[in-house]
């Protein structure tokens, strides 16, 4: 086979994955917080609720509240009273009659079903039900969603957009959630110039920094910005310590490769002890994951796809497992067909930038964004998920099935 040069002795991201993860305790400091603050942060404890849901019987139709004994082919039931959501119904009910009854409204006492506005017409100031009437029907009982003492919610689940107005039909308004895992970051690289500053001969933007705080605090954590750092063994030494003294993280980028002034695993080794090095992906190779005194250390590629994505592949898990999550933890696969050749060597897991769309027969279908180079990060601008493709596969002619990954909120606009 016509393999890559230099693959040989790369671990497989499941290994490293695995690897990685299997060492990890999750942090369980915790506080309560206001229910309206609580959006992006991870439950400490399981939730249980304090109610029934719903609190009561209630009505599911507009219509008429009914007693079964008084059904009588074509019979007028005169109208006793009204029930409202917010309003119940409290007087006497006398026989042969019917209750007015709205969505959401308590069920009336000895009331057996409620018929719909519709399955009715009005006739001498009464009703004439004009459908079968079913025990029970259109009542929607008491703790028939969740019973009180139930658990709701794990510890370890994010809160969001699903969870929160949950909690909130609970009445619950605090919650206990873990404390934010604080993260160091730098870049590594002379290069690097900050944004907003003019850039000098040989000088670059740092990208970096700028992905990595952001895909943090999208994250929900604490980000502990230590800036750039020069490519001088001193100066990253102490950045290495100063990181490690705050973090439970710390995330470099650049240096982590083989040139004369990479000095990311080295710095590793003498200040911790290495896990991994060297990963069989495209991009992200270098990448490099160890312990150092006080925190878990990542050392990510320079280039700035190859940082982007081995964050999201690698550091997107190790982040989830420190704050206890255990589910949706990886990216989630699915298959597409590709609409053109795709090239690829055989050799690494290739991650490339892909865009989905539906091909006339319904069928999901991804093209590539163009240029897949490791510099090119214009290809995640116009992407909305990876094409993985799998280690020994060489190009793929148009029409064949790959895996794809869409991206999730770290990517997405
Ligand atoms: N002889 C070899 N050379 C390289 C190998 C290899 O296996 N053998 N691997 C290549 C791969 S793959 C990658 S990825 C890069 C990773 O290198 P480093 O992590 O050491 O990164 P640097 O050398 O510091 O930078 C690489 C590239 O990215 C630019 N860069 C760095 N930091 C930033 C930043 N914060 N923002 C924007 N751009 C950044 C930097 O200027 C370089 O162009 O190594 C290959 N080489
Ligand atoms: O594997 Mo490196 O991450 O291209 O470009």
């Amino acid at each position: 086979m016509d393999m890559e040069p230099f693959t040989a002795g790369l671990i497989s991201l499941e290994d490293a994955q695995q690897k990685m993860l299997q060492q990890l305790q999750p942090i369980s400091d915790c506080l309560n917080v206001a229910l309206a603050e609580a959006a992006g942060r991870i439950t400490a404890k399981p939730i249980r609720s304090p109610l029934d849901v719903p609190p009561f019987d209630n009505s599911a139709m507009d219509g008429y509240a009914v007693r079964l004994s008084d059904m009588a082919a074509e019979a007028v039931l005169p109208v006793a009273g009204k029930a409202f959501a917010g309003a119940p119904f409290t007087g006497e009910w006398p026989a042969g009659s019917v209750i007015r009854i709205m969505t959401g409204a308590p069920i009336p006492a000895g009331c057996d079903a409620v018929v719909m506005q519709e399955q009715t017409t009005q006739r001498d100031g009464g009703i004439v039900i004009t459908a079968p009437v079913q025990d029970g029907q259109n009542i929607r009982r008491i703790g028939e969603d969740i019973q009180a003492g139930k658990q709701v919610l794990d510890a370890g689940v994010r809160l969001g957009a699903a969870e929160l107005p949950l909690l909130a039909s609970l009445g619950i308004a605090e919650v206990s959630v873990l404390r934010k895992l604080r993260v160091a970051i730098f870049s590594t690289g002379d290069e690097l110039q900050a944004v907003g500053q003019p850039l000098a001969a040989g000088q670059i933007y740092d990208t970096n920094r700028f992905t990595v705080s952001l895909m943090l605090r999208r994250l929900g954590c604490e980000v502990i910005d230590l800036g750039v750092i020069a490519d001088d063994p001193a100066a990253l030494r102490q950045a290495f310590s100063e990181a490690d003294r705050q973090a439970d993280v710390v995330i470099s980028t650049g240096g982590v490769s083989v040139g004369e002034a990479d000095f990311t695993k080295a710095m590793l080794e003498e200040l911790g002890a290495i896990t991994f090095w060297k990963l069989a992906i495209k991009p992200g190779k270098p990448f490099a994951f160890g312990r150092l005194a006080n925190s878990w250390f990542c050392g990510l590629p320079g280039n700035p796809v190859s940082a982007a994505v081995t964050f999201y592949q690698l550091v997107q898990p190790l982040l989830a497992t420190l704050t206890g999550q255990t589910t949706r933890i990886m990216p989630l696969r699915q298959r597409a067909r590709a609409t053109q050749r795709l090239k690829k060597s055989p050799g690494r897991l290739d991650f490339q930038r892909g865009i989905l769309s539906r091909g006339d027969d319904g069928v999901l279908e991804v093209r590539s964004t163009g240029a897949q180079g490791s510099h090119v990060f214009s290809s995640f601008a116009l992407a909305d998920c990876f094409i993985v493709l799998e280690r020994e596969r060489g190009d793929i002619a148009p029409g064949e099935w790959v895996d794809i990954e869409p991206f999730n909120s770290l990517l997405e606009g």
